[in-house]
């Protein structure tokens, strides 16, 4: 496992006038440079967590570490720490803040006090990575909520952050909209940002992740390799959290053919499998 990017230790939260705790004794670290999916059911802690995460809630007891530095709540330390990780909520509404695209997107880099011709590249810049060039002067009420989304994520990542939060950043998607979204998340990981994402989308956690935190009710009851995750099917049958679709259609397979194999991650994986396996 790689050295851990952010800690929680014996992290609790409870919202202010409500009785019961969102997250509980929360203790996890996500190890850096990996695709992190953070599973469970609707109500479980999985915003809360990213909330808490990128210091926009403070945590009533216990610490969150960045590489071992304990995050402390005054303004400047939290400046700093927020441009260290981005989030990009659920709902790109409650992120988008100005009139056009381009001018949300300066927006975050005028935050950072850059200089005029430093703002003007990264927005360029942004634009192009995030292929967002025709639609820069539009304004964001006439977008769809794909389009949002791109904006959203563009104006997270002008930022550089080295840790990418994200909230559901495929729900209400169709599945090309997912695909652009799923690209454009393997192009910011190789350029070396760690990613975490909240999902619903087991068959998409389970293609993309390679590490997987299961929350329930506020607390985490495995974090590990996405492989000992979903190996663990006693955890996700008793939580009801359903099996990958990939995974299902393996293990309907006789153990017999399966015998000494991996389980496929990809569909091509399985043609690839099951053409070796029908020629023995
Ligand atoms: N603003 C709030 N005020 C009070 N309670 C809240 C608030 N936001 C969330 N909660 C509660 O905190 C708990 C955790 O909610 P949270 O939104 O973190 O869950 P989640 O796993 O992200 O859910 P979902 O999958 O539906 O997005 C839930 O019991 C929820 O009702």
């Amino acid at each position: 496992m790689n050295p851990s990017i952010l800690q929680f230790e014996n992290v609790s939260y409870t919202y202010p006038g409500v009785h019961k705790p969102a997250i509980v004794d929360l203790t996890l670290a996500i190890p850096a440079r990996t695709k992190t999916a953070i599973l469970g059911h609707n109500g479980c802690g999985k915003s809360t967590l990213l909330l808490l995460a990128d210091g926009l809630y403070r945590c009533d007891t216990g610490l969150i570490y960045w590489q071992g530095e304990p995050l402390q709540y005054q303004a400047r330390s939290l400046n700093q720490w927020r441009q260290r990780i981005g989030l990009a909520f659920q709902d790109p509404e409650q992120q988008l803040v100005a009139a056009t695209v381009a001018e949300d997107i300066s927006y975050g880099l005028c935050n950072l006090q850059l200089s005029q011709a430093e703002i003007a590249q990264r927005l360029q810049q942004t634009l192009l990575d995030f292929n967002l060039q025709e639609l820069a002067n539009q304004p964001l009420h006439y977008l769809s909520l794909g389009q949002k989304r791109r904006v959203a994520l563009a104006g997270v990542m002008a930022l550089k952050p080295e840790l990418l939060l994200l909230d559901e950043p495929t729900a209400y998607l169709d599945r090309l909209q997912t695909r652009h979204l799923m690209q454009e998340l393997d192009r910011i990981y190789h350029h070396g940002t760690t990613i975490v994402m909240a999902t619903h989308d087991l068959d998409l956690a389970y293609t993309w992740a390679d590490w997987v935190i299961v929350l329930h009710e506020g607390r985490s009851l495995m974090s590990a390799s996405a492989d000992r995750v979903f190996n663990n099917v006693a955890l996700l049958e008793q939580l009801e959290l359903g099996m990958p679709t990939l995974l299902e259609i393996w293990n309907a397979l006789p153990m017999a053919l399966r015998d000494r194999q991996n389980p496929p991650k990809t569909v091509a994986q399985l043609r690839s499998l099951w053409c070796n396996i029908s020629q023995v």
